[in-house]
C-alpha cells in the first residue's frame, strides 16, 4: 500500500496530523537515564509510550543518531514505533550519484519515508522515487533563515528555485509517492506552493521551537487530509525540567499540538 494512503488511514485513526520529531539532543536528556545502556533509546521510547495516539508519524532526524550507540538507539525506536502501528519518517535529507544512492534506499526496508534533497537532481532521488511504497519527501522551502541564500534565487524563467524544485517534484511524483518539505515559518511560500502543486502533501517543520504558523502549516500543508506539521523540541524537550515526569509534559504538548492544529483542519 502507497505510504499516502497509509498515512492517509493513520491521520483518520488518531485525528492527528501532527508528526512527532525523535531528536534525543544527549545534552537534553533527563539525567536519571543517563545509566541506562542507550539513553536515547530509552528517552525515546518514554516519549513514544507517552505520544503515541496522538502522532501521525515519527521523524527521528538521523543526526541525532550518528555514532554506533546512535544508530541502535534508531534501530530499536524504529520496531517500537512500528510496534505501536506508527509509521517513522526518517529525516535524513539524503541524494547522490546513482550508485551511492542506490545503498542510501536501502533505508527504506526499514522506514516507511524519508527526507531527501534535489541538489543533484533526478538521477540521485531515482532509487528512493521507484520505491512505490515509500513517501519521499523533497526540500523545498526549509525553515531555517539560510533557506533563501539558494532557494529564493531568481531563475532565468522568472521561477524561484524553489519554485523550480516544486515543478520537478510534481514532475517525478510518478508513484504517487513525492511530497515536499516546506517550513511553517515561510507562511507566503506555503500558500504559493499549496496552489502551484495542490497534488503533493507537505511535511512542514517549524512549528514550536522555530516559532512558525501554525495555522498556515495546517491550511496549506494538507494536501486534501494528507500532510504532516513536524514539533520536536516543543515535544521531546516539554518536560525538560521535571525529572521523571517529562514523559507526561510531553504527552500533553502532543495532545496541546494536536487540538490547535485541529481547529484548522476543515
Ligand atoms: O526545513 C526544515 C527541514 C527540516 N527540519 C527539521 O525538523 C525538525 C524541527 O525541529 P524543532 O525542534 O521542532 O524545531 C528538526 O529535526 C530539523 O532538523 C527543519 O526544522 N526545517
Amino acid at each position: 500500500m502507497n505510504f499516502f494512503d497509509r498515512l492517509h488511514d493513520r491521520i483518520r485513526m488518531v485525528n492527528s496530523v501532527v508528526s512527532v520529531g525523535l531528536d534525543p539532543d544527549p545534552a537534553r536528556i533527563p539525567n536519571h537515564l543517563s545509566d541506562y545502556d542507550l539513553p536515547r533509546w530509552a528517552f525515546n521510547r518514554r516519549i513514544i509510550d507517552a505520544t503515541h495516539e496522538h502522532a501521525a508519524v515519527y521523524k527521528p532526524n538521523a543526526a541525532f543518531y550518528e555514532d554506533p550507540d546512535g544508530w541502535a538507539a534508531l534501530e530499536e525506536t524504529i520496531a517500537y514505533a512500528h510496534g505501536k502501528d506508527v509509521p517513522v519518517l526518517l529525516d535524513a535529507k539524503r541524494a547522490d550519484i546513482g550508485n551511492t544512492t542506490r545503498q542510501y534506499a536501502q533505508i527504506l526496508e526499514t522506514v516507511d519515508a524519508i527526507t531527501v534533497n534535489p541538489y543533484m537532481g533526478r538521477d540521485s532521488l531515482q532509487p528512493f522515487l521507484s520505491n512505490e511504497e515509500a513517501g519521499v519527501f523533497i526540500l523545498c522551502r526549509t525553515s531555517n533563515p539560510g533557506g533563501e541564500d539558494l532557494q529564493d534565487l531568481e531563475l532565468e524563467s522568472g521561477e524561484q528555485v524553489y519554485e523550480r524544485i516544486a515543478a520537478l517534484a510534481d514532475l517525478w511524483n510518478d508513484n504517487d509517492n513525492v511530497g515536499l518539505v516546506v517550513g511553517a515559518t515561510k507562511a507566503e511560500e506555503l500558500e504559493e506552493l499549496r496552489e502551484q502543486v495542490p497534488d503533493l502533501p507537505f511535511l512542514v517543520p517549524g512549528v514550536g521551537a522555530q516559532g512558525g504558523d501554525a495555522e498556515a502549516a495546517v491550511e496549506y500543508g494538507l494536501s486534501g487530509e494528507v500532510g504532516l506539521i513536524n514539533s520536536s523540541r516543543g515535544i521531546i524537550f516539554a518536560g525538560e525540567n521535571q525529572g521523571t515526569e517529562f514523559a507526561t509534559a510531553s504527552e500533553q504538548a502532543a495532545k496541546r499540538l494536536k487540538k490547535r492544529l485541529n481547529q484548522y483542519r476543515e
